[in-house]
């Protein structure tokens, strides 16, 4: 794929539905004895792996352009699969059901693609077998993951201090808890997104939050009772065009329907830290907040420094923060982000090698990156790889929208794992490509 400046963006997108809820109303409306509908779900390449594995345990999903219909027969009417539940690309979908399958009574297999064989599944075997739940990982902390394989898993709570900052091993200590026979307490360090304890409330389960601190019920699985859903946009999607409008001059652009859960609104705290122009406009809260973001270019943006608590707010958007802090005025710092090394790519080294070849200034550190900005100098290729990362493809594409030059970016197809239609609204705030 080849691309380059296009001049300035402006118009009106609505960013597919967050890739966190789909999964996880996927999970929870399969596990229901009835049905659901997901409006506005995502349909990208990482939720189609959570669809395809329900459907391999016999729930009847269909699917169409906006929609999401879980018909199931419930967890207890599911079926042993034949084959390995495949994963693909997707994390969440792999870590998530280590913690659900672990409550059904039969033995599953779960693997993914060559990224997923490499991402630390230890952080979630360890809390579910203090549980009680008989799950055995490849050198015993990578896929295939074997769940109840000979002996049947006998769940119990859990008082668990979170050691990394991770929704995912928070979520996958939560599926499992469903089934429970005592109660579920997790304390987190720093908040990560809630959307699974937010659509567990939602969904008629007993949980309770204070502050860091989460009590799940026994039993809880007893009572879910499913309502419809509709996802809001993902705004870790929204985040490539929230960039792209602050640094391509000229542009003004309004991305509606986006998520803005206090929990993942990370990059907006960012942009407002810069001194970016920028305006959210909340249209509704029920379960999670939706907002529409109004954004334009930004000529004179302040150096920052990135850290702490704000790090699990806006993980998936360092990539493209890291470009953005290319653009800002002096020397910003990201810190405390050493999750960045185990997602799809080792996003440090990735974030490093792109720009830094596209002439931005970035050094690598241990736990982040030290972005020195507005200081480029010549590009050193013309052709980038997304090392098929998504969120890697998708920070290429938006730095090549001030490229006079083309740049050429391999494996750009990366980008359907969580927006398809990334390159259609590309076109859409600008007409011809
Ligand atoms: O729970 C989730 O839906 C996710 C949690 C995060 O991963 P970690 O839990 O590994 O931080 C995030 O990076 C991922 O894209 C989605
Ligand atoms: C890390 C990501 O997803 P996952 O962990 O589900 O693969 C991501 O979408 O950036």
């Amino acid at each position: 794929m080849k691309l380059k400046s296009i001049g300035p963006l402006q118009g009106e997108i609505s960013v597919p539905g967050d890739k966190s809820i789909t999964h996880r109303a996927i999970m929870l409306a399969s596990l229901y004895n009835g049905e659901t509908v997901i409006y506005k779900p995502l349909l990208g390449e990482d939720c189609l792996s959570t669809i395809n594995i329900f459907r391999q345990l016999g729930v009847n999903i269909s699917i169409t352009s906006d929609k999401i219909i879980v018909d199931s027969p419930g967890y207890e009417a599911f079926q042993e699969p034949d084959d390995v539940l495949y994963t693909g690309n997707s994390g969440t979908t792999t870590r998530l059901l280590c913690g659900l399958l672990a409550g059904l009574p039969f033995k599953t297999v779960l693997d993914g693609d060559d990224s997923i064989r490499k991402r630390p599944m230890g952080r979630i075997i360890e809390p579910l077998r203090q549980m009680g739940v008989n799950i055995k990982g490849n050198e015993n902390r990578f896929t295939p993951v074997v769940i109840n394989e000979g002996t049947l898993s006998n769940i119990n709570g859990i008082d668990y201090v979170m050691p990394v900052k991770s929704a995912q091993v928070k979520s996958a200590i939560l599926f499992a808890g469903l089934f429970a026979n005592s109660e579920v307490r997790i304390t987190e360090q720093d908040i990560s997104r809630n959307h699974t304890e937010l659509m567990f409330n939602q969904s008629n389960i007993d949980l309770e939050v204070d502050d860091n601190k989460i009590v799940l019920k026994p039993l809880s699985i007893d009572k879910l009772k499913m309502h419809d859903i509709t996802v809001p946009g993902d705004i870790s999607s929204a985040a490539f065009f929230i960039v792209a409008a602050l640094i391509v001059p000229d542009s003004r652009i309004v991305l509606s329907n986006v998520g803005t859960n206090i929990t993942r609104n990370g990059i907006i705290e960012v942009v407002k830290m810069m001194g970016g122009n920028i305006e959210v406009i909340e249209r509704s809260v029920n379960a999670e907040p939706v907002s529409d973001i109004i954004v334009s270019y930004t000529g004179d943006l302040k150096a920052i420094t990135i850290e702490g608590e704000l790090i699990p707010k806006l993980i998936d958007e360092i990539p493209v923060i890291a470009l953005l802090l290319a653009h800002a005025n002096g020397k910003s710092v990201i810190k405390d982000a050493e999750e960045l090394k185990v997602k799809e790519t080792n996003r440090i080294d990735t974030v490093v090698s792109e720009l830094n070849a596209l002439g931005y200034n970035i050094q690598p550190t241990h736990d982040g990156m030290i972005v020195h900005g507005q200081s480029r100098v010549d590009r050193t290729r013309n052709i980038f790889d997304s090392f098929n990362d998504h969120r890697i493809g998708m920070m290429l594409a938006i730095a090549a929208l001030i490229e006079l030059e083309p740049i050429e970016i391999h494996r750009f197809e990366a980008v359907n794992v969580s927006y398809p239609n990334f390159l259609d609204h590309i076109k859409q705030l600008k007409g011809d490509l």
